[in-house]
């Protein structure tokens, strides 16, 4: 028999792929520099399986379980290392590393909209990021407040209706539409309408949930899915992100016809725009517009969930919370229907019960990827060579009993209350830190004081079954859901309660 006849055929071709597939399976497994690295099996050679605990929705907490099983280090794809020494934060996420490929997809509807978040070059985002500072800045986000408080305002009529009917309430999803209009508020001077008409319309918010769950698997793969993450399918809304940036080009569409536009977000970016057109361009702004129409009502709601979700597993730290305010009350302080963002910052221990929920459950359940520098990077004594992926996953690093101490996996406000919190404070990864901090975690800070504040002084919350879990799909961000509750005003009758 010919030999190359036998090579060229079909069987042949099979088994030449199944021998090359072998071969770098057991190169990855046995001589790969990180083959020392503790971690899944499959991990150790394909990527597949990191998407696909991704995919399964759990990656926060299989994280976790892998990270207590074998320590500081976890290898979670052939290239990449989970990382949870107390040292990560400082180590990867502040100095300057170049960001794991994974963040290309968020160039969204595809690569033509490139943005600080998408590029992976420190330089090129630093310079780029440079351009939207302004619009961020407390003191911009501080203007916003009377809009915020119309939707928050929005949401507590909604509780009132609850409350008065005693029927069960998706807190879950009010709490989202309310941060999404903030979102319109903010940047476009006008809510998409979502609290006021008390539902999802168009499909906007599922479309949100199923693009979290595409990019946080689809970011792996980013190079060959171009051909499917193109212009002409964003074009015919193929995919989840021609959804998204079809609703953020009509609110920027409505927004440059509105006369009575506020000096919102896109004003600071129209000017950064119209000072430097060549280094912001138009297409950047929508770029940058798309990321946080995409990423920035989520968390902030997920953020307010964690903490009522967890306040009312805790109703003493409810009543504590409650009395706090109370007392700022006889002070003069938040008395306004939303209680203001001035006023819910003199809450010490109402903010200890905020910062706790997050550090129990951040909105952010994935692992921030960085890639070792040239000459590599060493952690705890372990060297990684250059070009290696090392992520810090907020969900690992803050059930740490290393840094946390014995009670990490327990809800403790009282950690915030005393003693030298600058080292709790280093490791509280809920926005990231470094050149890559959320840009919008002032606008968050406010949203979620604000309505967590109000929420405790004016209203009883339980849930309708007290031991239902709630749910929730860890993509890049998580949003929780089916958590039915029953809202009491405070004061008012109930019979449920
Ligand atoms: C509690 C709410 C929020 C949380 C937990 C959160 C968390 C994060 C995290 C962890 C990152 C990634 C950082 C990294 O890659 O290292 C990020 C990025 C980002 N967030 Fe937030 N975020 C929140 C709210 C918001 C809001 C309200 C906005 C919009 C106003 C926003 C806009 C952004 C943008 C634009 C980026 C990309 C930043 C860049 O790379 O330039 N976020 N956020």
């Amino acid at each position: 028999m010919d030999p190359w006849k036998v090579l060229v055929s079909w069987p042949g071709l099979i088994i030449e792929l199944m021998v090359l597939l072998v071969s770098i399976a057991l190169h990855r497994y046995y001589l790969s520099d990180l083959s020392d690295v503790p971690g899944p099996f499959w991990a150790s050679i394909t990527r597949l399986w990191h998407v696909w605990y991704i995919l399964e929705g759990r990656q926060n907490l299989r994280l976790k379980a892998l990270h207590e099983k074998h320590g500081h280090f976890v290898r979670i794809a052939p290239n990449e290392v989970s990382v949870s020494h107390p040292d990560a934060s400082t180590l990867l996420l502040r100095p300057n590393l170049h960001k794991g490929g994974w963040y290309r997809v968020t160039a969204v509807p595809d690569f033509r909209f490139q943005n600080p978040m998408s590029a992976t070059d420190p330089k090129k985002k630093i310079a780029l990021s440079k351009h939207f500072a302004p619009g961020y800045a407390l003191s911009q986000v501080l203007k916003s407040e009377p809009d915020i408080d119309e939707n928050i305002g929005g949401l507590l009529c909604w509780m009132d209706m609850y409350a008065e009917n005693q029927e069960p309430m998706n807190l879950d999803r009010f709490i989202t539409y309310t941060t999404f209009d903030n979102i319109g508020s903010a940047f476009f001077s006008e809510s998409f309408g979502f609290i006021k008409a008390g539902r999802d319309i168009g499909g906007t918010l599922r479309n949100n949930v199923a693009l979290s769950k595409f990019a946080a698997a689809a970011g792996f793969f980013i190079v060959p899915l171009r051909i499917l993450v193109n212009p002409l399918n964003s074009r015919i809304l193929l995919l989840p992100m021609g959804q998204l940036f079809k609703t953020t080009s009509a609110a920027i569409k409505k927004r440059m016809n509105n006369a009575d536009a506020r000096y919102d977000m896109l004003s600071h970016w129209l000017d950064a725009n119209k000072k430097n057109p060549d280094k912001l361009s138009l297409r950047g702004i929508e770029a940058q517009a798309n990321v946080n129409v995409g990423a920035g009502a989520e968390p902030v709601s997920s953020a307010i969930q964690s903490f009522v979700y967890h306040m009312i597993q805790h109703p003493e730290a409810w009543l504590k919370v409650r009395t706090e305010i109370d007392a700022a009350q006889a002070r003069g302080l938040c008395l306004d229907r939303v209680v203001s963002f001035h006023d819910a910052e003199q809450l010490p221990y109402f903010k200890a019960c905020i910062k706790e929920a997050l550090r129990i459950f951040s909105p952010t359940t994935m692992g921030l990827p960085r890639i070792a520098p040239k000459d590599g990077i060493t952690i705890a004594g372990r060297h990684f060579r250059e070009g290696t992926i090392l992520s810090v996953s907020s969900h690992v690093v803050h059930s740490s009993k290393e840094i946390w101490g014995a009670d990490a996996h327990e809800w403790n406000p009282e950690r915030w209350m005393s003693g030298d919190t600058k080292e709790l404070v280093k490791n509280w990864l809920v926005f990231s830190a470094g050149y890559n901090e959320c840009p919008g975690r002032h606008f968050a800070r406010m949203q979620i004081l604000k309505t967590a504040a109000s929420l405790v002084r004016d209203y009883d919350i339980c849930q309708v079954d007290s031991k239902n879990v709630w749910k929730y799909q860890a993509n890049f961000t998580a949003l929780a859901h089916s958590w039915p509750v029953y809202v009491q005003k405070r004061g008012g009758a109930s019979e449920k309660i």
